[in-house]
């Protein structure tokens, strides 16, 4: 038999393209000679579909930060990885410039070529993840109390609201893409699906000074996407289809959200062992399978049960986020003290001291 020969990296047919440094570059002019030998591994936190995330101690100052590192030479996906880190780095640098206080800071990104990753050194969120938070509460038989529920859907109407304020739709809202800071308030993170949204008509007015008015985008064709992103399970049916969708993608997620918070259950998940597609299928029924889904559920609030049909609605009838506000169900939600967050959260994670990492389970 002929020995299989395995291609090496340089004779492969479709070689990878290598990035663009100083696309991807960020505040290295400020502090120089930043590179990944500047920074200290202490241990790995998380792991995601596309990256591996470590804390890190920069050598120099001793300063903690998470280090997310995205591996682009994969041979099979390597363009749309490349495409991802980007876009990832981008919304971040928009979080930072726009003063976005849900989103992670980004301290750094720079490409290593040596091992062939993009590395986005960010803020440290020590709290752990929300979906990691919420599993802890249901294994120990301490379910959200409605009150919590409604700071943390608050929270992340927050979060989702000033993401789409700079200028941006996340197509990936989860639990687990949603991180608790030192504080215990919800920052949304991982960026990766994300999309800016361009006004073709007068794209120096988006991101001029004055600050733009993105509701008026909402249903604007100009500004709709039709790729298709996201996490089945949370995804919006119009982004299921496949068909024009716009930022009120992100407030479906929102919506299933809530759900599971209620009631335990994820919403058109009927067993762990469902499917993707089968998901997708449930999304494309939601009408008839969400009517179940609230009756074998019970009891859920009305007024709860209220705001989760106004979202999960086909999307010309789903509300945004000045109406989500109003919605019965935030009676006595202070929103300034939210979006500022000097609410007081139901959980404020004890850190001892800055490379504590006993919030994530390892
Ligand atoms: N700034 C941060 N601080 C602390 N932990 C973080 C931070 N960013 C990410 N993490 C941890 O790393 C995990 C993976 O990160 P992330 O979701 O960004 O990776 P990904 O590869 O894009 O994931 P996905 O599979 O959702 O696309 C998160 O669930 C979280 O536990």
């Amino acid at each position: 038999m002929e020995p299989i020969s395995i291609a090496s990296l340089e004779n492969r047919l479709n070689r990878p393209s290598e990035p663009e440094e100083v696309e991807f570059n960020y505040k290295l002019e400020e502090s120089s000679n930043i590179d990944i030998k500047s920074f200290e591994i202490l241990s790995t936190i998380g792991n995601g579909s596309y990256g591996e995330v470590f804390i890190v101690k920069q050598k120099d100052t001793e300063n903690v930060y998470a280090l997310k590192k995205i591996p682009y030479h994969d041979v099979f996906d390597s363009e749309l990885v490349i495409k991802r880190a980007k876009r990832e780095r981008d919304a971040m640098v928009a979080c930072n410039t726009r003063g976005n206080n849900r989103g992670p800071k980004l301290h750094y990104a720079f490409i290593d070529k040596e091992e062939a990753t993009f590395n986005l050194v960010m803020e440290y969120l020590p709290g752990g993840d929300f979906n990691s938070h919420c599993y802890k509460r249901q294994c120990d038989n301490n379910s959200f109390t409605m009150q919590e529920i409604q700071f943390y859907i608050a929270e992340l109407v927050v979060c989702i609201e000033q993401f789409h304020n700079m200028g941006w739709l996340h197509r990936d809202v989860k639990p687990e893409n949603l991180m608790i800071n030192r504080d215990g308030h919800l920052v949304l993170c991982d960026y990766g699906s994300s999309k800016q949204i361009v006004n073709t008509n007068s794209a120096d007015k988006v991101f001029g000074n004055t600050p733009p008015n993105f509701t008026s985008f909402l249903r604007n064709p100009s500004c709709s996407y039709t790729s298709y992103v996201g996490t089945p399970q949370y995804m919006a049916v119009e982004v299921v289809q496949g068909i024009i969708y716009s930022k009120l993608c992100d407030y479906w997620s929102l919506g299933a959200i809530l759900f599971e918070l209620i009631t335990g259950q994820g919403l058109f998940v009927e067993s762990p062992d469902t499917t993707e597609q089968k998901i997708r299928e449930n999304i494309g029924n939601w009408r008839g399978l969400l009517n179940t889904a609230i009756s074998k559920n019970q009891p859920i609030p009305k007024v709860a049960e209220s705001l989760i049909r106004d979202l999960i609605a086909p999307e010309r009838k789903r509300l945004d986020s000045n109406a989500i506000k109003k919605h019965p169900f935030f009676e006595g939600i202070d929103w300034l003290s939210i979006s500022t967050c000097k609410a007081t959260p139901p959980f404020v994670p004890n850190i001892s001291h800055p490379t504590d990492t006993s919030h994530f389970g390892q």
